[in-house]
């Protein structure tokens, strides 16, 4: 059967069914996530949204092939992730996945274009580097180690690299989390832009309710499950977001 539908006109790109997660610490069971079942469309920006410890990282791994669900299935398109083994799942996401995360872990010794470049040559079919980094508009800085640069300038570098192997989706993880709310905008004006203009399926967990009105879906986590789900039908522009 072929998994990846369409709605109208929407190619479906992550398919969830009833995925539960419980981690396992020692005589104690934590339940992140109590059957969850969700649909990603392609080219869309849906935001994460939820309080601490709803499971929301927990879910963004799971999609991101990091982690496995207890239970329950997940397509990435026709492909079971739920069916693959530790390898098949790093070759999906080399092959499909950029993530950012709230620490951006560059490498201090390599220049900001050198830090790109570490994943261009070893992807599939990379944009150049210096595409990348002028997508967040850091073409400039390009020859600047990670201290020579801001925390804002170093998470558009995160998001340069992880968006330099040209995949189908970025999942970010608290992308602004570690930034003041000016350095924030710019960060998540880069994220927007590479989604609009390259057609990214965007996924970008947050818990702050402001960032969610630039996305065109919403999904509330709540303990583990699935709140609610929000169509906005008026984006805001990142730079017009204030928290
Ligand atoms: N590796 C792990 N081992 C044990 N428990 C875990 C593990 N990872 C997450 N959890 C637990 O699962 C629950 C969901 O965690 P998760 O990190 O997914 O939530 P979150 O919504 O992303 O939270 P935050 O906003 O604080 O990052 C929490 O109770 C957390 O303590």
């Amino acid at each position: 059967m072929n998994a990846s539908k369409a709605q109208g006109s929407q190619t479906s790109v992550f398919h969830a069914v009833d995925i539960t997660k419980i981690y396992q610490m020692g005589e104690v069971e934590v339940h992140a996530l109590r059957g969850v079942s969700l649909e990603l469309y392609e080219g869309e920006f849906v935001v994460l949204l939820g309080a601490s410890g709803s499971g929301k990282s927990t879910l963004l791994n799971i999609l991101g092939g990091l982690d496995s669900p207890t239970s329950g299935t997940v397509h990435y398109l026709d492909h079971e992730l739920t069916a693959s083994d530790g390898s098949q799942l790093t070759q999906y996401r080399r092959d499909n996945v950029g993530f950012v995360f709230q620490f951006y872990n560059l490498i201090p010794s390599l220049t900001a274009r050198e830090n790109v470049e570490l994943i261009t040559e070893i992807a599939a079919s990379p944009m150049e580097a210096m595409e990348a980094l002028d997508l967040v508009g850091l073409k400039p800085r390009a020859d600047h180690f990670p201290a020579q640069l801001s925390g804002g300038e170093q998470q558009r570098v995160a998001i340069a690299r992880a968006i330099a192997k040209n995949p189908r989706v970025l999942l970010c993880d608290e992308p602004t989390g570690a930034l003041d709310v000016q350095t924030g905008v710019v960060v998540l004006q880069a994220i927007g832009q590479i989604n609009r203009q390259l057609g990214t399926t965007t996924a970008v967990i947050t818990h702050n309710a402001e960032i969610a009105k630039m996305a065109d879906r919403v999904i509330l986590l709540s303990d583990g499950h699935i709140a609610g789900i929000e169509t906005n039908s008026t984006k805001i522009a990142a730079q017009d977001l204030r928290w």
